[in-house]
């Protein structure tokens, strides 16, 4: 492995992918993938997730753009890239009359070096499954077999399509757990989820879709971070909105009053939080109700949809997007 492949051993410039009559999913996306690292692509639905993962995937050559994932066009060197790399899509599609284990094995066939089926079993909880049919498992035991031929071939990357989606609270933090595993053993993860806490708790980095672009990108931290925190209390006895510290010198940038409530939207919470508690200090008054919160990723996520349309693609800290 050369020196480029550590650093990022996916690497997405500029891509394109355009269906038949015309239509435009992906819109020129940049972004890249770490050694050890799990990338979230998160977006609305339709927003181009699958679209982008599938030609990461090699599975459709993209109109304009590159792709290289371990330094190889997945496309055109797929013999290069394949044998290296797992792929969970969103539907499996297996044939239902087979068993757990017959589906395994038969997939184990077709990965050269496969890991002995009944361990990827194990490891996805499906071990007491193995003689059933495949018509015959749940929504989630049949995402969970998904992710075991994922890991047949021990791949040093891994794309996850959705990988949660039907499983129960549980078998969601056991998916969690094990691609945690898998990456603090050096596997390059790319999921996409609709699951935001999962994309907070699992994820290095995050890159939110809007229409085929990315809208923002960053660490769950820095996403959330890009939206406004809030801060709510209710105005003393006696005092008015103008009474408090000049709200523009706060970085507040929106504001609105409901009776005697007053809600402030800042991006400088620390500041405005502070100037706010000096000034109640010194006038010798108490803000009740008072809260202060960051945004959520959730509320991150809803603002970030809502503003993409009409704003320039830009990474958490307001930079030129490049995940
Ligand atoms: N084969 C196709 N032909 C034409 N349009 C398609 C095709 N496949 C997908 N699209 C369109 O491309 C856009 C992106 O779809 P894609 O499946 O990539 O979105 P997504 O972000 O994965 O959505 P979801 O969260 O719903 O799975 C959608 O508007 C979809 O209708």
């Amino acid at each position: 492995m050369n020196a480029n492949e550590h650093d990022h051993v996916i690497e997405v410039t500029d891509l394109k992918r355009v269906y038949g009559g015309g239509f435009e999913a992906v819109r020129g996306v940049t972004f890249h993938v770490k050694h050890g690292e799990i990338l979230a692509l998160l977006g609305t639905n339709g927003a181009g997730k699958t679209s982008t993962v599938e030609l990461l995937e090699g599975l459709a050559r993209p109109a304009a753009g590159r792709v290289r994932v371990l330094g190889h066009d997945p496309f055109t060197e797929r013999d290069a890239v394949r044998p290296r790399t797992g792929v969970m899509l969103q539907e499996g599609g297996f044939p239902s009359e087979l068993t757990v284990a017959e589906t395994a094995r038969m997939w184990a066939g077709c990965v050269s070096g496969a890991r002995p089926y009944a361990e990827v079993l194990d490891l996805v909880g499906l071990a007491a499954k193995t003689g059933v049919r495949v018509k015959q498992l749940s929504g989630g035991e049949r995402r969970r077999l998904d992710l075991a031929l994922a890991l047949l071939g021990d791949p040093e990357v891994l794309f996850l399509d959705e990988p949660t989606t039907g499983l129960d609270a549980e078998g969601r933090r056991d998916t969690w757990e094990l691609v945690r595993a898998l990456r603090d053993a050096g596997t390059t993860v790319l999921l996409t989820t609709h699951y935001l806490e999962e994309a907070e708790g699992l994820a290095d980095r995050l890159a939110i879709l809007h229409e085929g672009r990315i809208a923002v990108s960053g660490t769950p931290a820095e996403v959330t971070a890009s939206q406004p925190a809030r801060i709510s209390f209710e105005l003393p006895d006696g005092y008015f909105v103008g009474d408090l510290p000049p709200l523009d010198t706060l970085g507040i940038v929106a504001h609105e009053t409901d009776g005697r409530v007053v809600r402030l939207r800042t991006h400088e919470l620390q500041r405005a939080a502070t100037a706010l508690l000096v000034w109640a200090e010194r006038a010798g008054v108490e803000l009740r109700r008072l809260d202060m919160r960051s945004a959520s990723l959730e509320e991150a996520f809803l603002g970030i949809a809502r503003q993409a349309s009409a704003s320039a693609p830009r990474t958490a800290r307001g930079e030129a997007v490049a995940a």
